[in-house]
């Protein structure tokens, strides 16, 4: 699996999905691939980020993380997504960088590409399962391949057992509710491990 190449996209305001993105990096390494942690960029205007003290700490103390881009799309074999539930979706940052693809699309550069995504939501059932759904929705357009964590391994249960993909709960006070560390990390190696398998059988056509 050392040749796979995963780009982990995020978008976090209080820090929660990149906490999620970087155990998912850990685990693609863990399971002998190159990945990457990318954020898509922030959209909202500086007096919104700045009314919650949280969003804008966090915004200054993740900019360091190069933000996403077309190429990152073009460079990975397989992407996870994790972003918060909003409304009961993606939030628009995810949105925005997801409608950017259209030329991607339109060349066939996103089919094949192996995918999985992530969510967080501070209710226990705020719609994280509706979030990650609609993505995959986007990812069915793309002709990726989705790798959802279904049951494929106990650790599923243990933190809260979303098939779909990893989701926890966080409290007012954007606690994580759940433990869903080895969740993150299971989802990660399975979406490397098919990626492997779809890379492999793509070189042999
Ligand atoms: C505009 C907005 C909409 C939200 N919608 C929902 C929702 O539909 N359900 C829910 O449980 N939580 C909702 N939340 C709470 C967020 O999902 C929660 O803050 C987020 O998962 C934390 O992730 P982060 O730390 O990565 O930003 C919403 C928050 C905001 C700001």
């Amino acid at each position: 699996m050392e040749n796979v190449k995963v780009a982990v996209i995020y978008y976090s305001a209080t820090g929660t999905n990149y906490t999620m993105g970087q155990w998912a990096v850990e685990g693609a390494e863990a399971a002998g691939a190159e990945a990457k942690l990318v954020r898509v960029p922030e959209l909202a205007p500086d007096e919104a980020v700045h009314a919650n003290p949280v969003w804008k700490q966090h915004l200054e103390d993740t900019s360091h993380i190069p933000e996403a881009t077309l190429a990152d799309l073009e460079w990975a074999d397989a992407f996870i997504f994790s972003m918060p539930t909003r409304f009961g979706n993606l939030p628009a940052q995810m949105k925005q960088f997801i409608d950017t693809t259209g030329g991607l699309w339109m060349n066939g550069q996103l089919i094949n590409k192996v995918v999985s995504g992530m969510s967080s939501a501070q209710n226990p059932h705020g719609g994280q399962e509706a979030t990650v759904k609609n993505l995959y929705t986007t990812m069915m357009h793309w002709g990726a391949i989705i790798a959802s964590p279904g049951y494929t391994d106990p650790v599923t249960f243990a933190s809260g057992g979303n098939p779909y993909g990893t989701s926890v709960t966080v409290d007012q006070e954007g606690n994580m509710q759940e433990d869903v560390e080895e969740a993150v990390k299971h989802q990660a190696k399975r979406t490397v491990t098919v990626a492997s398998w779809v890379k492999k059988g793509m070189e042999q056509q």
